[in-house]
């Protein structure tokens, strides 16, 4: 067992009371979960404060409380230590605890409004088919190497990574690949890693439920890349307008990629077909399944970033052109009747817009393309309508169906998006209230080369009414749907 003193090390203390050489069984941010010898990290949330659980924790069987206010009645036996910030120090206790296992492994983080999960996803592929030991941490899965687990957030608290970092350290990982979220790191999950590389994407308006103004949430982004090491390299996609904003103050090496501007990396595309890329980086050609124009920037983040890490130019541009798509992003299947099918994560007015328009620019001729779509239920009303007027105007038929209502009744939410179909588009749209059903009539209604578009579930394997989860998956069901009707 560590003792307290070890697990503090490089902590910012304030102020201790009690004995830190005591043995700690483990580190817990949470009240409920605290069992005999554990440390009690109290941190200032977004709900509730946990300075108001301290008492609980001791009960119990916490032996020490890390806080950022010493409490006014202390208990004997009971060590305290005072810090200027509770997160900050969970994350560095966190991986003290678990070894500093981000040192023994080269870590990458992804950040930006979109493309983390396809890049970190693709990245990972890549390095395995490179022959390395490989880790994720996605908003879709964790994997250590080959060991699955079920992901809860983006990017996890630092415990779960830190606790994950150490199993592929103990697996011999050699490349970790990780999303870092926003919320992530406003709530400083990854302080205290140890990345050898920062990757920007896009920035673009979401999360302002979360983060005051946009201005906040670029700065919260730009703290990630503020804080790399020297010897990192912080790679910016400089065709938006904030990369260089993100690269200002950075002690990192800086890189940046980009389409349309000079940059270190560049990329063009030459050919963008609903078959995949023919894209040109750095004066080579490769072609990639990856499909829609935003895939050729995370495709040259990606050669850049694998070339950064010392892998071979022409052993990456072939590994490249074996990528997959990525589970629920974009992710395509063409039937034996030659229907391309694309399920998509796109669940937001924004993101559905930005799937039609991509989808709109590789049709060839007059194809259909048909979109099932939700919203899903006790979330955002507004969106309703919106989503409803971007299927019906970007698409030649829309029909709405369920997402995951949970608690609200499946008709209620429809009739939410049918208000905002324009008058001129109702006779491009229907409503099937069962998914399942509204898949299937997509199949039926589509005919060679025609596109079909399932958004809203991309990964989901599930649907939630009435709050009850039952099996379900976009993917699956259409591609078995697909699969009969050819037969
Ligand atoms: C808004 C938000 O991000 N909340 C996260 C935050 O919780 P919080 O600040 O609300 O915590 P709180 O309830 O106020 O509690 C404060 C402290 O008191 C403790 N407490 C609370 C009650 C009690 O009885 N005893 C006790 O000790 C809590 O454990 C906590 O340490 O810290 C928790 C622990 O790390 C997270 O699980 C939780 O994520 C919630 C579940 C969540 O949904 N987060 C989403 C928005 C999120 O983080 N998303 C991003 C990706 C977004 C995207 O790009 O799409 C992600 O990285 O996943
Ligand atoms: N580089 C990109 N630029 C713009 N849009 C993208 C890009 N990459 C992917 N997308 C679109 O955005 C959606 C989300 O992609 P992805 O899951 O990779 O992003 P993310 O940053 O991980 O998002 P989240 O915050 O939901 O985890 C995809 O389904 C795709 O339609
Ligand atoms: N992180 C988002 C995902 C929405 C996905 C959509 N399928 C839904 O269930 O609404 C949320 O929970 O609001
Ligand atoms: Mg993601």
């Amino acid at each position: 067992m560590k003792t307290l003193k070890d697990i503090l090390y490089k902590v910012h203390i304030e102020a201790v009371t009690g004995d830190t050489t005591i043995a700690v069984r483990e580190l817990v941010f949470d009240s409920r979960k605290v069992q005999l010898n554990d440390v009690f990290i109290a941190i200032k949330g977004y709900e509730v404060d946990g300075h108001s659980y301290i008492e609980k924790a001791i009960k119990a069987g916490a032996i020490a409380v890390i806080c950022e206010e010493i409490p006014k009645n202390i208990i004997n036996g009971i060590t305290y230590v005072q810090v200027d910030n509770g997160s900050s120090a969970l994350a560095v206790m966190a991986s003290n605890y678990y070894g500093n296992p981000s040192e023994n492994l080269k870590l990458i983080g992804v950040t930006g409004t979109n493309g983390k999960t396809t890049i970190a996803t693709l990245l990972y592929q890549l390095f395995k088919k490179a022959g390395y030991k490989v880790g994720l941490l996605s908003t879709v899965k964790i994997l250590v190497d080959d060991k699955e687990y079920k992901a809860t957030h983006t990017t996890p608290d630092s415990l779960t990574i830190n606790s994950y970092l150490q199993k592929m350290n103990h697996e011999g990982v050699e490349y970790c690949f990780m999303e870092v979220s926003s919320h992530g790191i406003h709530q400083k999950r990854t302080a205290g890693l140890v990345f050898q590389g920062g990757i920007f994407t896009n920035l673009s308006h979401d999360h302002l439920d979360y983060h005051d103004t946009f201005a906040e949430y670029r700065d919260v982004k730009k703290k990630f890349f503020d804080e790399l090491p020297k010897e990192a390299f912080c790679l910016v996609n400089i065709d938006d307008k904030n990369g260089l904003v993100m690269m200002q103050n950075t002690k990192a090496k800086k890189y940046t990629y980009a389409l349309k501007t000079y940059a270190d990396y560049r990329a063009q595309i030459l050919e963008n077909r609903l078959a995949g890329l023919l894209l040109k980086i750095n004066d080579n050609e490769v072609w990639t399944k990856l499909i829609g124009s935003f895939n050729a920037y995370n495709l040259l983040s990606i050669y850049a970033t694998a070339e950064l890490l010392g892998l071979e130019e022409i052993e990456i541009l072939r590994l490249i052109s074996e990528l997959e798509s990525v589970s629920g992003r974009f992710e395509y299947f063409i039937s034996k009747n030659k229907i391309t099918t694309i399920v998509d994560y796109a669940h937001t007015p924004d993101a559905l817009k930005n799937v039609l328009e991509t989808i709109n620019n590789i049709r060839t001729g007059n194809e259909q393309l048909i979109t099932v779509v939700g919203c899903g239920g006790d979330r955002d009303t507004t969106k309703r309508p919106k989503m409803g007027n971007i299927a019906s105007t970007l698409s030649t038929k829309a029909i709405f169906t369920s997402d995951n209502p949970r608690s609200e009744d499946p008709m209620t939410i429809i009739e939410a998006i049918e208000k905002g179909v324009e008058p001129q588009n109702y006779k491009k749209t229907l409503s099937i209230t069962d998914r399942k059903q509204a898949i299937k009539t997509a199949c039926q209604m589509a005919n060679e080369n025609d596109i079909i578009l399932i958004a809203g579930k991309g990964h989901e394997t599930y649907q939630e009414i009435n709050g009850k989860r039952s099996d379900f998956d976009d993917y699956k069901i259409a591609k078995e749907i697909l699969d009969n009707l050819n037969e």
